[in-house]
Parts: structure tokens; sequence; C-alpha cells
């Protein structure tokens, strides 16, 4: 199936207190967790400012995970450089901030970072029907723009199947990314419409178990609902 990954499990640090952070990024590498993802909101398309490029860039020397940034803001261009300076492999910026979206990829791109577009749980998949194949990743957010810990949006779930269909249907690599709500059950429900990438805020750091029990349970309960998707001896 063209495009469709192992599952990649990505930990939202939204919620950690930042005097707490050194010591949950080297227990997420330890667990067994992708990468660190790093929510950017400006109080109008997310409501919380929350962490700046300078303390992501003390982050990165702590790990080898890799890092990306989530820009839930208005108007990404002038701080671009500055995420991926920090040590952002993927830069995502959103599909509903634009209206010239091709220059804003073209810069991260330029910059060297991998591109990610993301789409708010409202916003339909045409909203990136022009630039798909000039993407790396594709988020779609199962959540409103917010805190940690609101529930999945299970109509969303029709916009994750459309694009797994558009992408294989282009033959595209491009990675497919939910944002928002992901738990046991529903990493499966997401996977099973096609998703590759899971991204997991505070149930994954703080839930009932070992992190490592936590990071297994998401993975091979993805794994298996990509598994009933796969014709018989693919994978
Ligand atoms: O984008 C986000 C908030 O806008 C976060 O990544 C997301 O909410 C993670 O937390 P949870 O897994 O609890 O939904």
């Amino acid at each position: 199936m063209p495009g469709y990954q192992e599952p990649t499990l990505v930990a939202s640090v939204l919620s950690t207190d930042v005097h707490d952070l050194g010591g949950l990024l080297l227990e997420l590498e330890r667990s067994g967790v992708d990468r660190v993802h790093w929510d950017v909101q400006d109080g109008r398309s997310g409501p919380h400012p929350a962490f700046g490029p300078e303390l992501v860039a003390a982050a990165r020397g702590r790990v080898d995970l890799d890092f990306e940034v989530h820009l839930m803001v208005d108007d990404p261009d002038p701080v671009l450089a500055d995420w991926a300076c920090a040590g952002c492999s993927i830069v995502i910026v959103h599909a509903e901030a634009h209206r010239h979206l091709h220059r804003t990829l073209f810069a991260v791109a330029e910059l060297g970072a991998r591109v990610g577009v993301a789409l708010g749980p409202a916003t339909p998949l045409c909203a990136v029907d022009h630039v798909l194949d000039m993407i790396d990743l594709l988020l779609i957010m199962t959540a409103d723009p917010g805190p940690g810990g609101q529930p999945y949006l299970a109509s969303v779930q029709s916009t994750i199947t459309a694009a797994r269909a558009e992408i294989d249907r282009r033959g595209l690599d491009v990675a497919l990314e939910v944002d928002g709500g992901i738990d046991p059950v529903t990493i499966g429900a997401a996977a099973a419409a096609g998703a590759d990438v899971f991204c997991a805020g505070p149930g994954l750091l703080y839930g009932p178990g070992t992190m490592a029990d936590r990071v297994a349970e998401l993975r091979g309960a993805a794994a298996a609902a990509r598994d009933l998707r796969l014709p018989v001896g693919a994978g």
C-alpha cells in the first residue's frame, strides 16, 4: 500500500510543566516514542501560548528523538526559521492560516525542514488539494486546537479516510498524522481509516502503568487496526 508506514508514535508535551521537561524527554526516548511534538499556540488560532523556540533549542541537545513543531498560529511566516533553527526537523503550518500556502511551504523546505500541513477538524480535505504533492506530512486534527485531554472527534474519520485514499491514488509519499484525543481505542479507529502517525498528549505521558507500557499498548492497537486494512502478504 503506497506510503502506508509502520505506526509512528509522537508525544505532545503541551501539558508538561517545563520544570519536568528534561526528565520527561529522557523517559520518552527510553520508552520507544518516535518523536516529540511541540504545540505552539498564539492565543487566536489556539488559546494558550506555550513553548518558545529557545526552550526547544535547549531541549534539542538532551535526546536523539526527532522534533516536530505544530504552529497553530495565524501568521507562521515570521517564525518559521526560529523553529527550524531550534532543531525541529518537521515544521507544520495550518492550511487555514494562509492565502499563500505555497509560499510558506517553499520557505519551510528552503530551511531544510520537512514540510507539514495541518487541517483543523472542521476543514475539508480540499483545502490541501493543491499542495498535497509538495508536502511530507498531513496532520489532521481530531480535536480542536486547545488543551490536551479533549475527546476524539469521530466526525473527522471521513477526512482521514479521504486523505488516505487521495494520498494512495496519487502515489504520494505523505505521512498521515492525527492529533487530538488519541487513546488505545481511538488510535485503532484512526489507523483503520488510514492514519500512520499518531500524536498523543497527557494520556500517553501520564496514563496508567509505565510509559513503556502505554507506548506499547498504543503502538500495538494501531498496528492491529492497520493490519486489518492490509491485504494478506502485504505490509
Ligand atoms: O494539538 C494539541 C492541542 O491543540 C495537542 O497535540 C493534543 O491536544 C494532545 O493532547 P491529547 O492527546 O490529550 O488530545
